[in-house]
């Protein structure tokens, strides 16, 4: 059976192999947080990266066998092996660097003569994007004398004290018996921007560059705009109303994934089973990731039934660099099914329509949504204005509302 692992799964793949975690060499040790999971409960397996390519065999004892050298992704090449950079950096202090360097960072650092950065880019760990804090630790390098950079997937699996020790590990690998320097501990970027810090915590400015393309304002940063709730609950034409005020007032790109339009064109031919729903929503969710990635803003209007479904959206969209705004238009079944605009509640009512939501199949309400929304009695506008309340609170868009009276 050959398996795709999740990006935190390929990452540790990685450093099992490079010998980065040594003594740990293989998945699933009791206690260790290197942990895979395969599908359908499948003991053993031939793992392979995004593409395709064979990486590895797995065994049913965790145990792996490479077949390939990993070569996807940006900054490959920067991706060395503890034996490699033994080889190429004996003798030199090593760095370890999970965020953008400060001038004070540099500074601190000018004082150790030749080093080598650890940029530690795994998933989920780092501060900015792992490509971008490569071509941080990248500039940082150029502004010192004696600099060579060395990326190491180091992932986070979400347990904060395993993943210490695990780093200091890998750390220590890589610089077997050469001095390792810790910087002192700074802000994180994310605090710096928001508090728009000056001195000494400042970014030099071909770092700053880097880290304000990698890290958008919340007006500029990719956006999913994720409409949920029964069939004629007001989706659509709430999502195609505030379409059109983000196209009048222009300079983003905007994207409709409407529920019915997706069902003609992109998901042509599935069903309402559970099953064909949520490949549905994920396929939208796909879309709506790759239209944040890009900057631009998508507007889905699918009822999108299923909490965990949803949430893989979100997954998605974030793991993209977007923001998921996630919009319960709350109007209950009863008003739907006095509105059934297309005839379509009298229809499941009557048999006729199997699996129907609200009637024969579920409808999990969103607990946590950014904005909730019945539009029982109340006009369109003064039903979008909520919505457009909440997005300018939240800093993602702020278009005027449409009533006058919010202002
Ligand atoms: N069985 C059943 N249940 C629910 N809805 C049905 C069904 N059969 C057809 N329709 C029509 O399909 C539209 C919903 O499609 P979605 O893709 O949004 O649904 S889902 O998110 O995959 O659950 C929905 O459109 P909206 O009214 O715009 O929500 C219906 O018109
Ligand atoms: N305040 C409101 N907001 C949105 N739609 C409303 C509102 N009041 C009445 N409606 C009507 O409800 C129906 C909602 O249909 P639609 O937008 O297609 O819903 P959905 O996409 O959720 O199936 C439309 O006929 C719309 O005119």
């Amino acid at each position: 059976m050959q398996h795709c692992p999740t990006p935190t799964e390929l990452d540790d793949l990685e450093l099992l192999v490079s010998g980065a975690y040594a003594p740990l060499t293989r998945f699933n040790e009791p206690g260790s947080p290197v942990t895979l999971t395969l599908p359908d409960g499948a003991a053993e397996a031939e793992l392979v990266d995004p593409e395709g390519l064979p990486l590895a065999r797995v065994a049913a004892d965790g145990s792996l066998e490479p077949l390939t050298h990993a070569q996807y992704g940006p900054f490959r090449r920067l991706h060395l092996t503890p034996a490699q950079v033994r080889e190429q950096h004996a003798g030199a202090t090593f760095v370890p660097v999970v965020d953008a360097l400060t001038e004070a960072d540099l500074a601190e650092l000018r004082g150790l003569g030749r080093v080598v950065l650890l940029a530690l880019t795994g998933t989920g760990t780092a501060e900015l994007s792992p490509v971008a804090l490569v071509r941080a630790t990248l500039a940082a390098a150029e502004l010192l004398d004696d600099a060579s950079v060395v990326a190491v997937p180091l992932p986070s699996h979400g347990d904060a004290e395993a993943d210490h020790a695990l780093g200091a590990q890998v750390v220590g690998t890589y610089a077997g018996p050469d001095p390792v320097h810790a910087l002192a501990d700074r802000w994180l970027s994310s605090e710096r921007v928001e508090t728009g810090a000056t001195l000494p915590d400042a970014f030099p400015a071909a770092i700053a560059a880097i880290v304000d393309e990698d890290r958008p304002a919340r007006e500029d940063q990719g956006l999913v705009l994720f409409f949920t709730g029964l069939s004629g609950s007001g989706k659509s034409t709430l999502a195609r109303a505030l379409m059109d005020l983000l196209l009048e007032q222009g300079g983003r790109s905007v994207t409709s994934l409407d529920g019915d339009v997706v069902r003609r064109h992109l998901s042509a031919g599935l069903t309402f089973s559970k099953a064909d729903r949520e490949t549905n929503i994920r396929r939208i969710g796909w879309v709506a990731a790759e239209i944040a990635r890009h900057g631009g803003v998508a507007v889905c209007s699918p009822i999108a039934p299923f909490a965990e479904t949803r949430e893989q959206v979100r997954e998605m969209v974030e793991a993209a660099g977007g923001a998921f705004f996630l919009v319960h238009v709350a109007t209950p079944l009863e008003e739907c099914e006095r509105r059934d605009r297309k005839g379509l509640y009298a229809k499941a009512r009557a048999g006729e329509i199997p699996e129907f939501t609200g009637i024969s199949s579920p409808y999990e309400e969103p607990e946590d949504p950014a904005v909730r929304v019945d539009t029982t009695g109340r006009t369109i506008e003064d039903a979008l204005d909520d919505v457009l309340v909440a997005l300018d609170e939240a800093g993602f868009l702020h278009l005027p509302t449409l009533t006058g009276t919010h202002a």
